[in-house]
């Protein structure tokens, strides 16, 4: 008995029978659905959605779907069979269809509505009845929750068709989206950073909806034409897909008495939040008061931490609203991404996006998410003024906080115990003016180098006399920090640790998208591969293509420098 267990523990899941062994959607159901929803899920013109936490909505399957690309990773975390990924059940499921799927999986998922704030200002208006209750996910449909190895999942279709929220838009993802956002979860996975994974991807064989987007060679700022792009479905999946934007709804209705049930819909949803990211740091026989204050103390720690990652990485989210910042402390939303190459300290490759939600903006974007935040809390402890308190003074330590991670996370990639705050500075200004790739100067930089010579193949412009001479200066002051030559190989040893040689960089994302929507999936497979690798040394081969200056020719061209987010 105890071997035949061992031995079944050991097995990987292989087919939808299996899958079917770990899903669980008890803490799903302790929330309310809304109670105008229809009861087969066949939801999907927009509508206002007055109350509850979720509706359940069947997806539209992509027609003729086909495999493209699955997170060994992932599957791994998960005790998936890397064979699951091409089983016929699997592809369905993941491509959208929920009919004819065992118990206890459900014919239908569901779509939660949110709320949406830009830099602490609540918006309405982006909802079609001007009221904030048709926002939400409007093609992003969750379709199970398992427990796998001990840890729980929800799994989220993007692209599976309309919901209530969809405020007229057709609920689809095209291809090359579809692409950067699987990609982009497992790059940030490797590099570290707290994200939603990616589990599958597949493509419609059949389906196109029209998009805006740039013509070949177009340097136009907004997309210059309309292009027909086949439809795909990505699964992504984390402990939950909660956002600030969320609790920030039922705070909203709470704070106006929407209904009668509205302060105890905001509670809900932020136990619920407690009971899905935040149970191992929170007690759950303490006072709700405290369990409150205790999340809103390990929610400042996570995000605070994953900005500091962002800027490690040279990550820029292009559009940290409220409803793209997940509660958990993780990335979500791979839309308007980018990672920067030429340093820019306000590089944002979103035409929509603006100077607030660049590079360095980042931090202030979080704070105000999380200023966010903690207003969605107090509704629920106006019966605990001490409580309420703590809120206010947690969210005025954000900033300091922010700035010391920041300041840490800096040494770091300097590979400097303590934060100098006069170097740091001076070698911002230099990077800038020698228009330095972010990646590969550091990587460099990881190297240990005495003479600028050996990083100037990472600079994207020749260095005048001046800059030589203050580059030699910078890099005398920096390297008399370590004291001694074992100093310098332990520093380069942890440096490597936290600047990647190899990161995102759209030029060589664009042709594996393009070729994939030729039904060529060999360059998606290839990025895979590096950019899971993120820290690794590859090949010399593989250096000559992805350890490179991006190409003055991809400088101003849309789709590649900046985009639009016609996704
Ligand atoms: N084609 C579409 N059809 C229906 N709704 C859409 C479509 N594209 C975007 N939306 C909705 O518009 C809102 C804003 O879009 P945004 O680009 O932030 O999100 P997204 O990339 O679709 O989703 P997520 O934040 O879930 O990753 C979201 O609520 C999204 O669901
Ligand atoms: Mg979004």
């Amino acid at each position: 008995m105890g071997k035949q267990q061992t031995t079944k523990l050991s097995q990987k899941i292989t087919n939808i029978n299996e899958l079917a062994t770990l899903v669980d959607y008890s803490l799903m159901d302790t929330l309310v659905c809304d109670p105008d929803a229809t009861q087969n899920g066949d939801d999907y013109a927009p509508r206002q959605v007055f109350s509850g936490h979720y509706v359940p909505v069947k997806p539209t399957a992509i027609a003729n779907h086909q495999y493209i690309a699955h997170s060994k990773a992932l599957f791994n975390d998960l005790g998936f069979d890397d064979d699951l990924a091409i089983d016929e059940d699997f592809g369905r499921l993941f491509s959208g269809d929920l009919s004819n799927l065992p118990e206890p999986i459900r014919p239908f998922g569901w779509a939660t509505g949110y709320a949406l704030s830009i830099y602490g200002t609540e918006y309405v208006q982006q909802c079609p009845f001007q009221t904030g209750n048709a926002y939400g996910d409007g093609r992003a449909i969750s379709v199970l929750e398992v427990l796998a190895k001990g840890k729980r999942w929800e799994m989220q279709l993007k692209g599976g068709g309309r919901t209530p929220y969809c405020r007229g838009g057709d609920g689809r993802a095209v291809l090359r989206s579809s692409v950067r956002e699987f990609l982009a979860q497992e790059h940030m996975h490797a590099l570290g950073v707290p994200t939603s994974r990616s589990l599958c991807l597949f493509l419609s064989a059949t389906e196109k909806v029209n998009r805006p987007w740039y013509s070949e060679g177009s340097k136009t700022r907004d997309p210059d034409i309309l292009v027909a792009n086949p439809v795909a479905i990505s699964t992504r999946v984390a402990p939950s897909f909660l956002r600030v934007g969320q609790l920030e709804l039922f705070a909203r209705r709470a704070r106006n008495n929407a209904h009668a049930n509205a302060l105890n819909e905001l509670k809900k949803i932020v136990l619920h939040l407690i009971e899905r990211e935040y149970r191992d740091e929170i007690d759950d026989k303490l006072g709700f008061e405290e369990q409150v204050v205790l999340l809103a103390t390990a929610f400042r720690k996570r995000l605070i931490a994953l900005v500091a990652h962002w800027m490690r990485v040279g990550y820029c989210q292009g559009n940290f609203n409220s409803d793209n910042c997940a509660c958990g402390g993780y990335t979500l939303d791979y839309g308007p991404f980018g990672f920067v190459e030429r340093f820019d300290p306000f590089y944002q490759p979103w035409t929509g996006g603006g100077r607030h939600f660049s590079f360095f903006n980042q931090s202030a974007a979080a704070k105000e998410n999380f200023g966010m935040f903690c207003r969605s809390l107090l509704p629920l402890l106006t019966d605990y003024p001490e409580a309420a308190k703590c809120i206010e003074v947690i969210l005025a330590g954000f900033s300091s906080d922010m700035q010391i991670a920041l300041e840490n996370m800096w040494a770091a990639k300097l590979g400097m115990q303590n934060y100098d705050e006069a170097l740091f500075h001076k070698l911002l200004s230099l990077m800038v003016s020698s228009g330095a790739d972010y990646t590969m100067f550091f990587c460099e930089l990881s190297k240990m180098p005495d003479k600028i010579a050996s990083l100037s193949h990472s600079f994207y412009q020749a260095l005048s006399a001046p800059l030589l001479e203050q580059w030699e200066s910078w890099l005398d002051d920096w390297r008399a920090s370590f004291t001694s030559d074992a100093e310098l190989v332990q520093a380069s040893e942890l440096m490597k640790q936290v600047n990647p040689k190899y990161t995102w960089r759209e030029w060589l994302v664009v042709p594996a998208y393009e070729e994939a929507t030729n039904g060529d999936y060999k360059r998606v497979h290839d990025l895979q591969w590096v950019l899971t690798q993120p820290y690794g040394e590859l090949s010399k081969d593989i250096d000559g293509v992805h350890y490179q200056l991006r190409p003055a020719k991809y400088d101003a061209l849309g789709g590649v420098n900046h985009y639009s987010c016609s996704s």
